[in-house]
């Protein structure tokens, strides 16, 4: 099984050019099961879900051409590519399929609204809750669908052949269950209002695919969307937005172990509120025309306490690797997980770096040490696993990642950005 070695100690300098965001591209791929028609997608990052992704549509029946996939240096480029689901061959997307991967359940929003039925089996995806589907049951049911859950799949039926249109209030802001309503009522007869709707901008770009699409969507970016249904959508090209993630990742690197990067391409307006933290905690961020420069000098990190919320606030795909800064700042730090009930899994493994946190039900008080220093650690999901890269960064001695398949999923080409900035960062195969 592959492993990431780092050697910490150095500053991080020069370009780093950030992908496409993994959780946009998945929803804009899924949104090519609503057409007959192409769906071009540009800027689309390679990545195991984004493979993995591949493999459910074309389950379905989806066509898919890649262009652009070049050797050397365009690999820094994201793929363009070609989804056609001219024909849906298939409306069952089986546990093998779906399990490693929560995205790949949204399927069943596309699949019901263009076929009239789906069976789609239980997701998967970071272990970090329980993270039920209930939100989606009841949406789709609210759009006339038919619902039993059987055998650990979800069997879903409109009557007639076709969702209708209906009101949807969520319990609470859920991403995956907008994006899923909002494809689904796309295509029911009549018209829809998701409230309390997630206004993350990866939800904003598949309002704009769809629109492009042809869907009629009112209220993108707030927290109520009016969808009036349309009989059938068109083929678009889109292009997928940059990872706010990866860039408030690699902003934390460097504020970690000190240096100047700019993170190219890079959109600073999704992510205010972790690059204001940022600011706070000593790094200086600066909005370039083609990404954003994070500067750190001097060794001294401010501790900024931070609850963790749903966009606009800072969001919690971020918690670990804003953890890792913590440990190494001065004072203590409050980190609270607002969002998920589970994912503090990071926190015995940066321990194992020499971090001091504790951890009170959904709150983790950090105290900075002065020295992280390097051991083995062992990745538990993916935004945890990157958390371990950048402590390993700013550690003295070695550090080994264990269990890497994780940030695969999520992080394009990570030990080749970091280490064209200079980190000492290699993958060991076996
Ligand atoms: C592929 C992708 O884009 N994943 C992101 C997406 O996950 P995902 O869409 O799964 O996360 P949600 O926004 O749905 O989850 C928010 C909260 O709602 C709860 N919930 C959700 C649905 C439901 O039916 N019932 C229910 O109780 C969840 O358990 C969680 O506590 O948004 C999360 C929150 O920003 C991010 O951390 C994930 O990286
Ligand atoms: C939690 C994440 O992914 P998923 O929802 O697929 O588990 C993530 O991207 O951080």
């Amino acid at each position: 099984m592959d492993r990431i070695r780092l050697v910490g100690g150095n500053e991080l300098n020069g370009e780093l050019p950030i992908s496409g965001a993994k959780n946009a591209a998945l929803p804009l791929m899924i949104a090519s099961l609503l057409t007959k028609d192409p769906l071009v997608l540009n800027n689309v990052p390679r990545l195991a879900d984004v493979k993995q992704l591949e493999r459910i549509l074309e389950n379905h029946g989806v066509d898919i051409a890649v262009q652009g996939r070049r050797r050397g240096d365009d690999e820094m480029q994201g793929q363009r590519i070609t989804f056609t689901a001219h024909d849906i061959v298939d409306t069952c997307a089986p546990y093998e399929l779906v399990s490693t991967m929560r995205a790949s359940f949204w399927v069943i929003g596309p699949l019901l609204a263009r076929m009239g039925e789906a069976r789609v089996s239980m997701p998967g995806g970071c272990a970090i809750g329980t993270r039920p589907v209930d939100f989606y049951i009841d949406g789709l049911q609210q759009l006339g669908a038919e619902i039993e859950i059987d055998g650990g799949y979800v069997n879903a039926k409109a009557p007639g052949g076709r969702l209708k249109g209906g009101k949807v209030v969520l319990p609470r802001i859920s991403v995956g269950a907008t994006h899923v309503i909002m494809m689904a009522a796309s295509l029911a007869e009549g018209t829809s209002v998701i409230e309390n709707a997630a206004m993350e901008p990866e939800v904003t770009n598949l309002a704009e695919c769809l629109i492009a699409m042809g869907a009629k969507i009112e209220g993108v970016g707030t927290r109520t969307l009016t969808i009036e249904g349309v009989d059938t959508l068109h083929g678009a090209e889109v292009d997928v937005i940059p990872d706010r993630i990866e860039t408030g990742t690699y902003a934390m690197a460097v504020a970690m172990t000190g240096g100047n990067v700019l993170l190219k391409g890079a959109n600073a307006e999704h992510l205010r509120a972790a690059l204001d933290v940022l600011k706070e905690t000593g790094a200086q961020v600066i909005e370039e025309e083609d990404g954003i420069r994070i500067v750190k000098n001097g060794s001294g990190i401010k501790s900024i306490d931070v609850d963790v919320s749903e966009y606009p606030g800072f969001p919690t795909d971020l918690q670990a690797q804003y953890m890792a800064l913590m440990s190494r700042a001065d004072g203590t730090t409050t980190i609270r997980e607002t969002i998920f009930e589970n994912r503090f899994m990071h926190v015995s493994e940066l321990a194992r770096l020499g971090a001091h946190i504790d951890v009170d039900g959904q709150a983790a008080e950090v105290t900075g040490v002065e020295h992280l220093k390097g051991a083995q650690v062992m990745a538990t999901d993916l935004r945890a696993s990157v958390s371990l890269v950048i402590a390993g960064l700013a550690a003295e001695g070695e550090t080994i990642v264990n269990r890497i398949y994780h940030l695969d999923r999520g992080f394009e080409r990570l030990e080749d950005k970091l280490s064209r900035c200079g980190a000492k960062i290699e993958r060991v195969s076996g």
